[in-house]
C-alpha cells in the first residue's frame, strides 16, 4: 500500500544490468512497489549477492532502471537535477573515498556543498550544521585528523557525518556497520534509528547484522531465495515466517520465539524444563543449546534451577541428591555426562 507521505516509493521498479545491444539485461530484482516513511529506520536484507547495492543504486540514482520508477513525491528522480538531488537525497558508499589528504572535517564539509555557493564558502549555518553532524556520528575527535590516517571504522563514521551535514530528507547507507567493531555497531544502529525518529528522515540501511535490524529496524525489506522481496515489521515478518523464510539455510535455523540463530549442530536431543533469574537463563540457555540440548522454561518444578546470586548457582533436580554447580561449565559436563549412560 502507497501512502501518500512516502518520502520515497518506487512503482513496479526492475532493477539490474543492461549487457549490450544484443543480450537480454540481467534482472536482479523486479516488480517492486517499496517506500520509504519518514522517521523510519528500515533494514535492507539479504545473502551476498541479493542485489542491495543494486537496488540502493538504483534508488539513489546513481543507476538507472531496468523498468519502472523511482519517485520523489510526484516525480521521476531521473527527471530531477542532480542539485536538487542532492538536497534530496544523500548516500554513504562502501567504496574507497579518494580523499585521503583531506581532514575529516574538510570532507564532512562537502556535504553542505549543494548549499553553498560556487565559491564554496561556507556561512556560520553550515558550520554549525557541520559540528552536529561530526558530534551526532561520534566523529568529532577524527574532525582534525587526515583521511588516510582513519581506521576504516573512523573513515566510515566521517562518511556519516558528511551524509548527515547534507541534511537531506532521505539517507541510503550500503553496510554502514561493515568496518565497525561490536560496541560502535550497536552504537550505529541505535544512532540511525534515533536519528530517523528525531529528524523525521527516511534510512535505508543495508547490512548483514540480521539482530541489530531485528532489534532497530521500523522497517525490513528482505531479499530472500530466489530473490523474492518481502517487507514488513520485523515482527511482523518473524511471526509470518518470512524472516525465517528468507534465511534458511544448511547449519542455520531461526528460533521464532527468542529471535536468534541457532548454528551448527543444533538438533536438539533432550529438552530440560529450566528456571530462574533471566539472564543467568538466557546464557545457560545457549550454551546448552551448543550441545544439542533444549530447555523449556518453566516457573516452578524445574529440572534445572538457576540462582545467580546464590552460591552453587546451578542446580540440577533430575538427579538425588539434586546437584550444586558454581558455573554453567560445570552443570554442562554433568548433564552430558549423565545423558551419555
Ligand atoms: N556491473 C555488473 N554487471 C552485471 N552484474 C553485476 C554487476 N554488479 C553486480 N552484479 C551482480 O548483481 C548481483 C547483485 O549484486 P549486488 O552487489 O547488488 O549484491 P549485494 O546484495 O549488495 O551483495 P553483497 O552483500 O555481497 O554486497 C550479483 O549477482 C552480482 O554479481
Amino acid at each position: 500500500m502507497t501512502t501518500p507521505s512516502a518520502a520515497i516509493r518506487t512503482e513496479r521498479l526492475a532493477v539490474g544490468y543492461r549487457q549490450g545491444k544484443n543480450k537480454p539485461p540481467v534482472v536482479i530484482l523486479d516488480a517492486l512497489n517499496v517506500q520509504l516513511q519518514p522517521g523510519q529506520l528500515t533494514c535492507l536484507l539479504g545473502p551476498n549477492g541479493a542485489g542491495k547495492s543494486t537496488l540502493m543504486r538504483t534508488l539513489a540514482g546513481l543507476q538507472a532502471p531496468l523498468a519502472g520508477a523511482v519517485l520523489l513525491g510526484a516525480t521521476n528522480i531521473l527527471d530531477e537535477s542532480p542539485e536538487y538531488m542532492a538536497r534530496k537525497m544523500s548516500m554513504v558508499l562502501t567504496d574507497r573515498i579518494e580523499a585521503n589528504n583531506m581532514t575529516g572535517r574538510e570532507l564532512v564539509a562537502l556535504g553542505r556543498t549543494p548549499y553553498t555557493n560556487w565559491l564554496g564558502t561556507l556561512t556560520p549555518s553550515d558550520q554549525q550544521m557541520i559540528d552536529w553532524a561530526l558530534e551526532v556520528a561520534g566523529a568529532r575527535p577524527l574532525a582534525r585528523r587526515r583521511i588516510h590516517q582513519l581506521s576504516d571504522g573512523e573513515r566510515q563514521k566521517i562518511l556519516i557525518a558528511r551524509a548527515l551535514a547534507q541534511d537531506t530528507d532521505v539517507i541510503i547507507l550500503d553496510e554502514p556497520t561493515a568496518h565497525l567493531d561490536l560496541p560502535n555497531r550497536l552504537e550505529m544502529m541505535q544512532l540511525l534509528h534515533e536519528l530517523a525518529r528525531k529528524t523525521q528522515k527516511s534510512i535505508l540501511v543495508s547490512t548483514h547484522e540480521l539482530d541489530l535490524a531485528l532489534r532497530m529496524a521500523d522497517n525490513l525489506w528482505l531479499i530472500g531465495p530466489g530473490r523474492q522481496f518481502t517487507e514488513g515489521m520485523p515482527e511482523d515478518l518473524i511471526l509470518s515466517g518470512a524472516f525465517e523464510a528468507a534465511f534458511s539455510k544448511s547449519g542455520l535455523c531461526f528460533d521464532n520465539s527468542t529471535g536468534n540463530f541457532l548454528i551448527g549442530n543444533t538438533a536438539i536431543t533432550q529438552t530440560y524444563t529450566i528456571a530462574g533469574e533471566p539472564l543467568a537463563l538466557e546464557w545457560t540457555r545457549r550454551a546448552l543449546q551448543k550441545q544439542g540440548l533444549g530447555t523449556h522454561i518453566v516457573t516452578e518444578d524445574a529440572q534445572i534451577e538457576v540462582r545467580q546470586s546464590a552460591p552453587g548457582v546451578w542446580t540440577w533436580h533430575y538427579v538425588l541428591p539434586p546437584t550444586d554447580h558454581p558455573t554453567i561449565y560445570s552443570l554442562l559436563n554433568c548433564l552430558l555426562a549423565n545423558k551419555q549412560q
